[in-house]
């Protein structure tokens, strides 16, 4: 609708100029006209019979010159009169006119718009105004001036009024005609135009969809014409190469993909080989420690007899020492087993081993456990008694030898006994006097005759058993 008023708009505002300026160029050449036949009745007409009409009356020259005017009207269908007149200085004279009866001219033939004019003196060819005479459907009127001054006289012509409004009526229709015409014609245009356009408009937004559905384009047989053809076209290569685009990221994601997937794999893989390095990795550092702490046990342990070994009984030792300058002392025993070569000589080596052995469990039996006793050399033991005095050390020195007296041997009819030296350190004193005080009860207890127990109160000695 909008575009059907700008049409109508533009068509009427078209019209009204097209009116105005072809009502202008045609009223303008009827001026010319009528101005040219006023020239042209002017000097067809005879000087002398106006001046002999107007000045003496001639009745003779004034039919001649009525005659003249009436035929210049006759030939002219486009006039609806002519006159001559004399302008004076009071007066305006009427001396012939066209009309048949000569004796009606007076100034009443004249209209006041044509006695204004002549009122203001002519000196030359002038004419009415036109567009108040178009307007006013009044006859419009040339005047031609005649004869030379003083006496001038002045010859008009009238145009019907009728004829100028036929001759406008006629540039109205025609000029409406064409107006109609024209708005037809562009109301024609403007809808094929709008059908041209629609289609072109479906046909994208078609595309469009099936662009946004993934669909094949519609294939329009639209030859390529216009710039919405262009357009068209242009958005086909373009959607060709958008799906083009697509299918390249596409089949980049799954390559993409599939390479995450062997990564994934990959990393799934090593990720299970390190789990199973370290797992092996931490049985082996278990095992590992465990080799190590039986190492250290067996660097602390004698491996016949499973006690102590000399070292680690040495450092128990240091340690009691410094333990005892705070919470009271210790007493120490050292066994040894009488004529153990004899029994290596008698019996073999691997009966002393078996000997050693089954002493070592005695002793530690006696003692409950095996952490304060301990192989001191190699048929001598060791056992440490923290906060045990030199009484009661003794009186479990004696225990000891009663029981390996009593031992069983793998012999039949072998017999072990044990010579013990029983000492207890003294406030102050050095662990190394401790241990020599106790090997020299240990060496008395050998001379008192084997399978004793000496003790070594301070530098002297008492046989217990
Ligand atoms: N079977 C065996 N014999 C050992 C071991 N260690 C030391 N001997 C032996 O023990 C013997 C010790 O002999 P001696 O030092 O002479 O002492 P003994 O024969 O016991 O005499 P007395 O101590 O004076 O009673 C040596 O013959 C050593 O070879 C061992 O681990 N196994």
């Amino acid at each position: 609708m909008s575009h059907l008023a700008v049409i109508l708009l533009g068509a009427g505002a078209l019209g009204a100029y097209m009116y105005w300026a072809v009502s202008g160029q045609m009223l303008d050449a009827v001026g010319q006209r009528l101005l040219d036949n006023a020239r042209l009745l002017e000097s067809s007409l005879d000087i002398d019979d106006i001046r002999a009409f107007g000045d003496r009356a001639d009745s003779a020259a004034g039919e001649r010159l009525s005659q003249r005017l009436r035929r210049a009207v006759a030939i002219n269908p486009d006039l609806s009169g002519a006159y001559v007149v004399e302008p004076r200085s009071d007066s305006l004279r009427v001396l012939a006119t066209s009309q048949p009866s000569a004796g009606a001219a007076s100034s009443d033939y004249l209209t006041i718009e044509e006695s204004e004019l002549l009122r203001r003196g002519i000196e030359r060819a002038v004419i009415s105004d036109i567009r108040v005479a178009a307007s006013e459907r009044a006859d419009l009127t040339a005047l031609s001036a005649i004869g030379a001054a003083p006496q001038r006289y002045v010859v008009g012509v009238r145009l019907n009024a009728e004829s100028l409004q036929r001759s406008l009526r006629l540039l109205r229709l025609s000029t409406l005609g064409a107006l109609l015409f024209g708005v037809l014609l562009a109301l024609v245009l403007s809808r094929l135009l709008a059908e041209r356009l629609q289609r072109r408009i479906r046909s994208l937004g078609e595309r469009c969809q099936a662009l946004a559905a993934g669909e094949p384009l519609p294939v329009d047989q639209l030859p390529i014409g216009d710039e919405f053809d262009r357009v068209i076209a242009d958005f086909d290569a373009t959607a060709q190469r958008l799906r083009e685009a697509s299918a390249q990221r596409e089949a980049a994601l799954a390559a993409l993909t599939r390479a995450n997937a062997t990564l994934e794999g990959r990393v799934e893989e090593r990720t299970r080989a390190i789990e199973e390095a370290t797992h092996q990795l931490k049985a082996e550092i278990e095992n590992r420690l465990q080799v190590e702490a039986l190492l250290a046990e067996a660097a602390l342990t004698d491996g016949l007899t499973g006690l102590l070994n000399r070292r680690a009984m040495l450092e128990m030792l240091v340690q009691a020492v410094k333990a005892s300058r705070g919470q009271g002392g210790f007493s120490v025993i050292l066994a040894d087993i009488d004529h153990f070569k004899r029994i290596n000589d008698a019996h073999g080596h691997g009966v002393g081993d078996q000997v050693l052995a089954a002493a070592a469990q005695e002793l530690e039996q006696l003692q409950g456990d095996n952490r304060h006793a301990a192989r001191w050399g190699g048929e001598e033991f060791f056992v440490l008694l923290p906060h045990v005095g030199l009484m009661d050390a003794c009186r479990r020195a004696e225990e000891l030898r009663a029981r390996i007296e009593r031992m069983p041997t793998p012999v039949r009819g072998l017999r072990v006994t044990l010579s013990l030296g029983v000492a207890e350190i003294q406030p102050g004193e050095p662990l190394e006097d401790c241990l020599k005080r106790c090997d020299q009860a240990l060496y008395r207890a050998k001379d008192a005759g084997r399978n004793a127990v000496v003790a070594a109160r301070g530098n002297s000695f008492a046989t217990i058993s």
